[in-house]
């Protein structure tokens, strides 16, 4: 499978509109895709925003040519309605045929807390994933109104009018062994976060492989994408200074706990080394090395990356994949 070199914009880290030239600009350099996290909290508190991600793809894909545009990743299962989520997705796709995907996930406190108070277990919103998907590909795929009864959602002979004229391509994230057997038994493709490259290889990617399996499925024709975040500067240090803004992330109990206070998890994010940083996103001075780190995660079976323009020069951070993308994708 030929590598794909997608960018990630951010509307949590970058003001909507900004991060709509940023796309057009990356759609010049090259890259294959471009994705969009879903978020209503941001990763960070000072200068961050949380614009609304299906808005902002919508504008997007008219103000782009012919790059496909997907989220990276939608919860579908508690502030949205998975219904609400199919026919966003439905009308969009119809719309721009070929250049619509759709990633779900499981979720994060910050996005389902504030505004709804609920925050299941992991392994029930994994369930309720599941199950949203069923959801989403009944509105999508039923040629009649359907009527469903599931554990968590109901549709009462719901139809959906506005068809997408394609199938939509479900991501599916996975970032536990658990998470990345599920991708594989429902998804279309894998999504996942960057993690040791030998994490990846002997657990990630195995779990999804086996699970596509168990669903008679070819694992060889399904993709495996990740969200990577890079930095790039001539001044090192200055680099990894750019990648402040998602050191919450790298922060165990961040995951472990429901912390829904962007402020909150900014004052630990503030708390993140240097090392720490360096050691789970890309650094680079140069193209080399950024070529020689995304090859790292190619070669743990990574095989579309979602890369998160975090540089303290926004746009030299996007120019510098003319010299990259032939050297990663060839
Ligand atoms: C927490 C892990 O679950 P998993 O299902 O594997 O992954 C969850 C993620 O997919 C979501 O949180 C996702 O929504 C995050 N996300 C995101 C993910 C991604 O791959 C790319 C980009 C994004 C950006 C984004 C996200 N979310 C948004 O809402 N918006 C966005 O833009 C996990 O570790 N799972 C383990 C099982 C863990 C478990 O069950 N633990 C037990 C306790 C165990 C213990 O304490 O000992 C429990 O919590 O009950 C697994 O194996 O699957
Ligand atoms: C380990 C990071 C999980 C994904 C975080 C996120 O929401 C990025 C937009």
């Amino acid at each position: 499978m030929k590598t794909k070199i997608g960018y990630f914009a951010s509307v949590e880290q970058y003001k909507p509109m900004d991060a709509l030239k940023q796309s057009v600009r990356a759609e010049n350099v090259g890259f294959d895709s471009i994705w969009v996290d879903d978020h209503f909290h941001p990763w960070y508190h000072t200068g961050a925003e949380t614009a609304h991600a299906w808005t902002w793809m919508a504008s997007t894909l008219q103000a782009t040519k012919k790059v496909f545009i997907s989220t990276c990743i939608t919860c579908p299962i508690i502030r949205y309605n998975p219904a609400i989520v199919a026919q966003a997705f439905a009308t969009m796709r119809q719309m721009y045929p070929g250049r619509v995907g759709v990633a779900v996930g499981a979720g994060e406190a910050m996005n389902e807390v504030p505004v709804t108070g609920v925050w299941p277990s992991v392994p029930e919103r994994q369930e309720m994933t599941v199950e949203a998907i069923e959801v989403m590909r009944k509105l999508w795929e039923s040629k009649e109104p359907v009527s469903f009864k599931g554990k968590y959602y109901k549709l009462d002979k719901a139809f959906m009018y506005t068809k997408p004229t394609d199938e939509v391509p479900l991501y599916f994230s996975g970032m536990g062994p658990k998470g990345a057997r599920l991708a594989g038994k429902y998804g279309d493709h894998l999504m996942t976060v960057a993690a040791d490259p030998k994490t990846l290889k002997n657990v990630t990617v195995p779990n999804f492989v086996a699970g596509a399996k168990e669903a008679g499925k070819d694992p060889s024709k399904m993709e495996r994408a990740m969200l990577l975040w890079y930095s790039v500067d001539p001044d090192y240090e200055k680099a990894i200074e750019g990648l402040r803004f998602w050191a919450g992330c790298l922060v165990p109990s961040m995951f472990k706990y429901p912390v829904y206070d962007s402020k909150e998890v900014e004052l630990h994010a503030n708390l993140v080394g240097h090392d720490m940083i360096k050691n789970n996103y890309v650094v680079a001075t140069d193209a080399e090395e950024l070529i020689k780190q995304i090859n790292k995660f190619k070669d743990a079976g990574i095989t579309h990356f979602c890369l998160g323009n975090s540089s303290p020069n926004v746009d030299a951070g996007i120019d510098i994949f003319k010299e990259v993308i032939p050297a990663v994708t060839e």
